[in-house]
């Protein structure tokens, strides 16, 4: 782990104790009888090829943010976000730093076909398995948690499990210089998760170094046209978005709005 004394640091300890108990409780071959497991997997890669669009999160509470909206259920936020016209969905699952949960993977999916993200802390392939039992077409890996040989490992052990993988950096070194091909999607995390700090600047920065065989997403702390239109002139195709639409009364309302503003995306 790179970053002990901070709350990311916190964060990857909790959630390695936590999957290691669950290791010991449901077995992969548990996780691979379950019914979604069998799904056929609906490719975010592809529906970004097709066009520009917006990966909508349902997001409840962070770190950062004690309450953003936690009156809403994922069904209606999901099925607002489908509505409106997201390019895909985002889910939180982690339960002890942002208030989600696998049941919430569960009811996303049972309410849209978006291409569905499990955004968690992997630490362990058994979460890409789990992911998929529960419904996911892709995961989340970071940069800033993993090493090099890690993310690889992990992309390929995703591609075997028939799963897409968006990966996350926030700073140069996060990037392998040899990425594995089941990594379709470069994500750029505005916010330093061990500061909170956000700044567009570092999707800007960043993007040179994205292979231009893959979709960069530019992540975090997103609200306005002018800010997804500025960075689409930067390369990016795709905006992972949670608190500037859950912060609404109608996240779905809300993105429709974005969509329909910005020149970037309609
Ligand atoms: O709510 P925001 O600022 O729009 O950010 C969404 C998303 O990028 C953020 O939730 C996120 C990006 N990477 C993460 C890693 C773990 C947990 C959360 C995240």
């Amino acid at each position: 782990m790179r970053y002990p004394d901070t709350i990311l640091g916190k964060i990857v300890a909790d959630k390695e104790r936590e999957i290691a108990s669950k290791k010991s409780l449901i077995s992969l071959t548990s996780l691979r009888d379950r019914p979604l497991y069998q799904r056929p997997r609906v490719s975010v890669v592809e529906a970004f090829k097709a066009q520009a669009g917006i990966i909508a999160e349902h997001k409840r509470r962070s770190p950062s943010r004690p309450s953003i909206n936690q009156g809403l259920s994922v069904q209606e936020v999901a099925a607002g976000y489908e509505k409106a016209g997201a390019r895909a969905l985002s889910v939180l699952t982690d339960g002890k730093y942002f208030g989600g949960s696998l049941e919430d993977l569960l009811l996303a999916r049972a309410s849209c076909s978006l291409p569905l993200l499990r955004k968690d802390f992997v630490v362990d392939t058994y979460q890409i398995t789990e992911a998929k039992a529960y419904g996911a077409d892709f995961v989340l890996l970071i940069g800033s948690v993993l090493e090099h040989h890690e993310i690889n490992e992990f992309a390929a052990y995703a591609q075997e499990e028939d799963m897409e993988v968006l990966l996350e950096i926030h700073q140069e070194d996060e990037l392998p210089a040899d990425l594995h091909p089941g990594i379709g999607l470069v994500g750029v995390n505005n916010r330093d998760l061990r500061t909170f700090e956000v700044s567009l600047e570092t999707s800007k920065r960043l993007s040179k170094l994205i292979p231009n065989n893959r979709i960069c997403i530019s992540e975090s702390g997103l609200s306005s046209k002018e800010e997804i239109d500025d960075l689409a002139s930067h390369g990016f195709r795709g905006f992972l978005i949670g608190e500037g639409l859950m912060k609404n009364q109608a996240p779905g309302e809300r993105l429709r709005q974005l969509i329909q503003e910005s020149k970037s995306l309609s």
